[in-house]
């Protein structure tokens, strides 16, 4: 027997033979078998491990926005505070592990990137899905699901639920008792600035004591969307700094048209509404 320290001896259970252990509740088998790199490069396991945990991290960010959603729907606007809160932290967290991605150079890409055929973070549904219950919502980005029809009605479901701006817009009508141009409700197409929106969003501004709770979220949304243009630049910053001007692989122009998704605007009025003020 080894005389290093015996945690048994201090209760800890030693055998799961019977009992549900660690890797049974989190099911570390499947995490941990579903990495298959289809090269021999070194880098292309911290791809691989880089997408896969940002995969993760999406699904908890439409988890919370699923939940932020319901509370605001219920004119529930506190607890929708917390959890927005938590998914402008989550965005930090994926904002953060472009560090770890950016170790990888424009020569070690190289070495594996022909492995990924036509392959694309473009393809991401549940980053569609989040665009899509965040606002921005684009249709034309669903043919690349039509081979995997479960997938594809899960964007069209997205499409058919008011986004996180629409059920906030209830809210501030609601409070204000401006009525909105119902065009502002479209299910299938991007957000647009509305001068009627930024108007009352300006109330708001205005008299922060009698609309307190309208003027908070307002303020989580704009945090939000911050967070989430950080990410933005920080994909298309690391791509100009891998891959330079080359096409991408899903057949974009690449960087051109990840610049181009730097101008989107979720959340358009709070923005404008901040010259006026
Ligand atoms: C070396 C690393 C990366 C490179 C070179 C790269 C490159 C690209 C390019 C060129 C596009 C445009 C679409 C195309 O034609 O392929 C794109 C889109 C995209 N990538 Fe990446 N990417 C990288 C890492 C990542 C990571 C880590 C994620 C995290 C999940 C990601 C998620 C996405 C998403 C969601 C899109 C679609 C964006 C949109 O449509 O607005 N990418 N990427
Ligand atoms: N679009 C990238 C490839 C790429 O980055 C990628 C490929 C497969 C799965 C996820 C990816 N990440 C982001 O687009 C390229 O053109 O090199």
């Amino acid at each position: 027997m080894s005389d290093a320290y015996d945690p048994a001896g201090d209760g800890a259970q030693m055998s799961f033979a019977r009992d549900m252990s660690y890797g049974d509740y989190l099911r570390t088998d499947a995490i941990l078998t579903a990495q298959a790199p289809l090269s021999d490069a070194h880098d292309e396991m911290l791809f691989i491990i880089q997408h896969q945990t940002s995969e993760l991290w999406m699904k908890l960010v439409l988890h919370e926005i699923g939940a932020a959603r319901s509370a605001i729907c219920a004119g529930a606007l506190q607890p929708s505070f917390k959890v927005l809160s938590r998914v402008a932290r989550i965005f930090d967290q994926l904002n953060s592990s472009w560090d770890v991605l950016r170790t990888m150079t424009p020569s070690d890409y190289t070495t594996f990137r022909e492995s990924l055929g036509r392959s694309s973070g473009f393809q991401s549904h549940q980053y569609r899905l989040i665009e899509y219950a965040l606002g921005n919502r684009n249709e034309n980005l669903m043919r690349v699901h039509e081979h995997r029809p479960e997938l594809h009605a899960m964007l069209e479901a997205e499409l058919s639920r008011p986004s996180l701006y629409h059920v906030t817009l209830d809210r501030l009508s609601e409070a204000t008792g401006h009525r909105f141009d119902p065009a502002a409700y479209r299910m299938r197409a991007p957000h647009a600035r509305d001068e009627g929106i930024e108007a009352a969003w300006h109330e708001v501004y205005a008299d922060t004591a009698r609309f307190w709770n309208l003027y908070e979220l307002a303020e989580k949304l704009v945090d939000l969307e911050d967070y989430f243009r950080r990410w933005r630049f920080n994909h298309v910053t690391t791509v100009e700094r891998v891959i330079g001007f080359k096409r991408g692989t899903g057949g974009t122009s690449g960087v051109n048209y990840l610049r181009k998704m730097l101008d989107v605007e979720l959340f358009p009025e709070l923005w404008s509404v901040r010259g006026g003020l």
